[in-house]
């Protein structure tokens, strides 16, 4: 499935004087789940549009398998998208909203099954939409992207609105549909989430590419942020130690516990040796993708 390679390049949109997007690129694998994480206002929603032909970019352009979505043959067997939460007809049931999307788009009847059962709905079928809960409305729209058995699935914040459980089952679906050699590229502000779902990350704030990598390649690169914690019933010398030690911050944390900055664990263990200081504890506290979300997107998350 090369094929459902989504590339995205210069890619820009200006609303009057506001650059929703600026000049962003960056690319997304099949096979993986991408999160597209950046704060509000940041351009998620709008590239996720350009990349759908659904606004028209001011500059650049964004392909689905080297072509612009609007030059795809079959479009809806190519590429499923969930942009906000489904809506449907509200007195009409969930097979058969599925089955009026399946008619309008020449897919096979029994899609609409399968694809209710993909998501888990079998049971409300035969329920009005306006009984849905606001989760098995989301279900409802991945189910109506699906029907078409697309390689590439978009889908712009589909935990929102779930609760603890909904979000594990998405988290399960999103998985197994990249397993299967399917694009999945997700928008999220939940980072949380995104740090147990997705393989790689591509990065936004104020409409720019802050980062795109793996989950542990953004991490790594923010990797001078993490902290040592270091326990000793020697606190007082050990900060001496530290002392003669260039680029350690060492902040004292009650307990005998140091937290140092600046300096790796190693650096920290051999101060400690060559001054004689016992250690109980010698950690390196990564920072989890919350902190270094909010320290990429740093001052550029001003509302716009
Ligand atoms: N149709 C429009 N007309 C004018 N400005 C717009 C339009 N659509 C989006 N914008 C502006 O473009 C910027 C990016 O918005 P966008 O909705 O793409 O961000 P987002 O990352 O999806 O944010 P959120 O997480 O809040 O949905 C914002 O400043 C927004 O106000």
């Amino acid at each position: 499935m090369a094929d459902g390679q989504i590339v995205v390049s210069g890619l820009t949109k200006l609303y009057k004087n506001v650059r929703a997007v600026d000049n962003l690129s960056f690319t997304v694998e099949p096979g993986r789940v991408t999160g597209f994480l950046g704060p509000n206002g940041a351009g998620k929603t709008t590239t996720l549009r350009m990349l759908l032909n659904l606004v028209k970019p001011t500059a650049g352009d964004a392909t689905i398998g080297g072509q612009r979505y609007a030059d795809l043959a079959d479009p809806l067997r190519r590429v499923g998208a969930v942009l906000e939460a489904s809506s449907a007809h509200k007195g009409r049931t969930g097979i058969n909203h599925l089955r009026v999307v399946c008619a309008a788009a020449g897919f096979p009847r029994q899609r609409a099954e399968e694809a209710l059962a993909l998501v888990g709905l079998t049971p409300a079928a035969k329920r009005k939409f306006k009984g849905y809960s606001l989760g098995m409305r989301q279900r409802l729209g991945i189910a109506a992207a699906m029907l078409g058995d697309p390689q590439v699935l978009i889908l712009d914040e589909p935990a929102n609105g779930l609760d603890p459980e909904g979000i594990r089952w998405m988290r399960d679906l999103l998985k197994s549909l990249a397993a299967q050699g399917r694009t999945v590229l997700v928008s999220s502000h939940l980072l949380s989430e995104m740090q147990q779902l997705a393989d790689d990350l591509v990065i936004i704030a104020a409409g720019k590419l802050v980062r795109q990598g793996t989950v542990s390649q953004v991490m790594d690169s923010m990797a001078h942020t993490a902290q040592v914690r270091v326990r000793t019933p020697q606190a007082t010398e050990l900060t001496e130690a530290l002392r003669a030690v260039e680029q350690a911050t060492i902040t004292p944390n009650g307990d005998g516990v140091l937290l140092v900055t600046g300096v790796d664990a190693p650096t920290v263990g051999r101060a400690a040796l060559k001054a004689s200081v016992e250690l109980h504890e010698l950690t390196t506290e990564r920072p989890d993708l919350e902190r270094v979300f909010l320290e990429l997107t740093a001052g550029k998350a001003a509302i716009r």
